[in-house]
């Protein structure tokens, strides 16, 4: 039975967990609802694999609540185990099986009698060719498809996939993508973990960025876009003595080169609407003050990428 779209399918609340005296996560509090695809990012060591762990059973939460399609996954892991499915970092295979050998072993673990046959599981994950072939002689990305295969072989509800193109060439990225959005489409609640922003923005209807063991920002794409506020940036061959002015609040950022300097303004606050065109206003008035001419000047919306940064660099 699927779950409705306006139901949690996963609740994480005020989750804490630690590894002897360090504490990796920190009171991280998100909801996954019923039916979306939700992107966990984060710098290095954020503690996104951690939260990925408890929600996946493997280890109890040391404070906090969490909870999987209203079950606790680790004490209810029996009951909970065969309506998700994992795909882990590193999914440890036997080597000397072939590809479609794995699909049949892992697909006698859990029983199902509706699976798809082999043929079909490999071809979705882009892997027909390869069903004669040793696990062991997979390349890195091959074996995330063949980790990809698996997770998805029982049909689950919940689908935690943790970085799940690694390693993975361009085209067999977009691949994946369009294999997570068919599963989305088909009322998979997906979780998955990411180093890759485009990923994530391709993909995810909510996403959170983790740092150092806490929840930084979070909503949907746009919305966490708009944290970064626009950007109004030009170049000039030489600064006026005092430099540019503050605009609405914003001091500007210059980066000096060989020939001349670039100057950023970083626009915050809401509503954006209307800011940049204010600012641009009184940005001219300046430069018409100092008599010069501003080159290339634009106005850029922030990026993704401009909120992870501002979050990797925060302070504890
Ligand atoms: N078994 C462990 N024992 C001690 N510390 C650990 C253990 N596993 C993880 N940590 C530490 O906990 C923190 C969070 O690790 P975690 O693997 O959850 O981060 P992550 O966000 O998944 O990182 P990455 O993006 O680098 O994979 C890190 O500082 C890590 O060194």
């Amino acid at each position: 039975m699927r779950t409705s779209h306006d139901t949690a399918a996963v609740e994480v609340d005020g989750l804490r967990q630690t590894y002897g005296d360090f504490e990796a996560v920190r009171g991280v509090s998100f909801t996954v609802r019923a039916g979306e695809l939700f992107a966990l990012l984060g710098t290095n060591g954020a503690g996104k694999t951690t939260t990925m762990d408890v929600l996946e059973g493997l280890r109890p939460a040391h404070g906090g609540q969490v909870r999987v399609l209203g079950f606790d996954p680790y004490k209810q892991r029996r009951r909970l185990r065969p309506r998700t499915g994992v795909m882990l970092q590193d999914g440890g295979f036997v080597g000397d099986l072939t590809v479609a050998e794995t699909v049949q072993v892992w697909g006698g673990l859990s029983a199902d009698a509706g699976r798809p046959p082999v043929g079909d599981v490999l071809e979705t994950v882009g892997l027909r060719a390869k069903g004669r072939t040793p696990v062991r002689q997979l390349s890195g990305g091959q074996r995330r498809r063949l980790d990809l295969a698996l997770a998805v072989l029982s049909r689950p509800e919940v689908l935690f996939l943790d970085e799940p193109t690694t390693g993975m060439d361009p085209e067999a990225r977009r691949g994946t993508w369009d294999v997570i959005r068919d599963l989305r489409a088909a009322g998979t609640t997906v979780l998955l973990t990411t180093h890759y922003l485009e990923e994530a923005e391709r993909l995810a209807d909510h996403l959170a960025i983790m740092h150092e063991g806490t929840v930084r920002a979070h909503g949907t794409v746009d919305e966490v876009v708009a944290e970064a506020g626009d950007r109004v940036v030009f170049r000039l061959p030489l600064l006026p003595r005092g430099g540019p002015p503050p605009l609405l609040g914003a001091t500007p950022e210059i980066t000096r080169s060989g020939d001349g300097a670039t100057v950023t303004y970083t626009l915050g606050g809401t509503p954006p609407d209307g800011r940049a065109h204010a600012a641009l206003r009184g940005l001219l008035a300046w430069a018409d003050e100092h008599d010069l001419t501003l080159d290339r000047l634009e106005v850029r919306k922030g990026t993704l990428e401009d909120v992870f940064l501002r979050v990797a660099g925060g302070p504890r």
